[in-house]
């Protein structure tokens, strides 16, 4: 039977069984099983030459018994009505994973803005926050940057809210530039999150970081920074990629070099002649992978040929259902992305909370209130794993369903 590559329905077998597992009876299944709201809208965006294009986007809102929802908003091509359900589904466990009082939210636009100019970037963001502005704010839904979205996008989304709300609303975005609001260390946060829990991982696999080769698929604001960080620490960083092939040097790459080359698209690649493939990359010879671009990247088709000793999702969905049981059967450590990228929402959080006290941290005091709530994460998941037997998605299902699903039982929603 063909593997089920179909991130929404393999996320909702997942919750199902979890559910099973703490307890739960059908009901909470079904409330559960898919987005209470799911925005669908079409964006008019007048492009350079003259012509308007219309664009499609999406805002997903899981499930708000906690809290507002809360997620990222990817403009990618791929990017798909189902793929944004997933997405948001993923939100609600990495905020009961590390405790914020959240559920789970994402949004996504289908386009290229590789191809686009900022002036028609601009726009379409700008549009979308029109187009969704019923339902997301700084008490609804809150978004944030994901794939090819940053900075500057969250500015300008934040600007046109504010513009409509009449008020100054940095709480309505996270992800901001800092004269914005934004969070110190937010925009290395994912990556930061990422660093802890392999850290973690490494000591319960007796590794040492040092001279650690590390492959990790993806150069853009949570792969760069992670292969920064990881070279910082003694790590070999040996491989990293991009959306058009991958460069490996078993000695090491120089990291500092590639990010002073590489593009606001995370691209570096394309600078370079002896390129090897995304795939040829994730079945390179290391202890650690990170799967740090796009979803179903290790699949049944090449579990078998991981070599890694540990794999750590810093991506959303790398790794499919059928995957995660191959690489546990082969005693493979895959810390799931719904725990190890749970560090940008939680800088996010901080962001929000500083915005709506108006007084800010210092990037110290953000960092060690992030490397708390991972580290706890961590040890809460690894624990749920070991003592039930299971493999760590399962176990981080189990922890980050379980908030969402209380706080809608005493609502009375089931
Ligand atoms: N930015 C954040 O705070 C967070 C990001 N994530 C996840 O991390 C992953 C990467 O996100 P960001 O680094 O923010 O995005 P980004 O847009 O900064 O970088 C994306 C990277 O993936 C590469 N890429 C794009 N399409 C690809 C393809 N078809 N094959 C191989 N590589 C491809 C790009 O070339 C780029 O290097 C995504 O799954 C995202 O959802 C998860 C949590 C938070
Ligand atoms: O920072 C946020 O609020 C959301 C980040 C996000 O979209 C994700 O973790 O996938």
């Amino acid at each position: 039977m063909a593997e089920n590559l179909n991130l929404f329905t393999s996320t909702q077998a997942v919750i199902q069984e979890a559910l099973q597992k703490l307890g739960y009876d059908e009901s909470m299944y079904e409330l559960l099983k898919e987005p209470l709201r799911m925005l669908e809208v079409r964006i008019p965006v007048k492009m350079d030459d003259g012509s308007v294009k219309v664009f499609t986007g999406y805002r997903a809102q899981h499930n708000d018994a906690v809290g507002p929802t809360k997620g990222g908003v990817r403009f990618h091509p791929q990017v798909s009505e189902e793929e944004v359900k997933a997405l948001s589904m993923w939100m609600t466990l990495k905020a009961g994973i590390v405790d914020l009082p959240y559920g789970g939210g994402k949004g996504g636009v289908i386009c290229d803005p590789r191809q686009m100019s900022m002036g028609e970037v601009e726009r379409l963001s700008r549009g979308y926050v029109r187009a969704t502005s019923q339902i997301v704010g700084p008490t609804k839904d809150i978004p944030a940057p994901d794939v090819f979205t940053n900075s500057q996008i969250m500015a300008w989304m934040m600007d046109e809210y504010s513009r409509m709300d009449e008020f100054n609303s940095p709480g309505f975005i996270t992800g901001k530039p800092i004269v914005l609001g934004g969070s110190q260390g937010r925009d290395r946060a994912t990556a930061q999150g990422v660093t802890i829990v392999i850290e973690e991982a490494a000591k319960r696999k007796n590794i040492d970081i040092k001279g650690a080769r590390v492959v990790i698929q993806g150069f853009g604001n949570a792969g760069s920074f992670l292969a920064k960080f990881m070279s910082d620490l003694g790590a070999k960083v040996i491989a990293i990629s991009d959306a058009y092939g991958a460069l490996h040097d078993p000695e090491g790459l120089d990291i500092d070099y590639l990010l002073d080359r590489r593009d606001s698209f995370g691209t570096v690649t394309t600078l370079f002649e002896n390129t090897i493939t995304n795939q040829e990359l994730l079945e390179l010879d290391c202890d650690i992978l990170v799967p740090a671009a796009i979803e179903n990247q290790i699949t049944a088709d090449n579990a078998h040929n991981i070599q890694a000793k540990i794999v750590v999702e810093a991506a959303n969905g790398p790794t499919t259902t059928e995957a995660t049981k191959i690489l546990y059967d082969r005693g493979i450590l895959l810390v799931p992305d719904v725990l190890a990228s749970a560090g940008g929402v939680t800088v996010s959080y901080f962001e929000w909370v500083q915005n709506n006290q108006g007084y800010y941290w210092s990037e110290e005091e953000v960092n060690e209130k992030l490397l708390k709530k991972m580290v706890e994460a961590f040890d809460n998941v690894y624990n749920v794993a070991e003592t039930r037997n299971i493999d760590m998605r399962l176990a981080a299902y189990m922890v980050g369903v379980r908030k969402t699903a209380e706080a809608s039982r005493f609502r009375g929603w089931v």
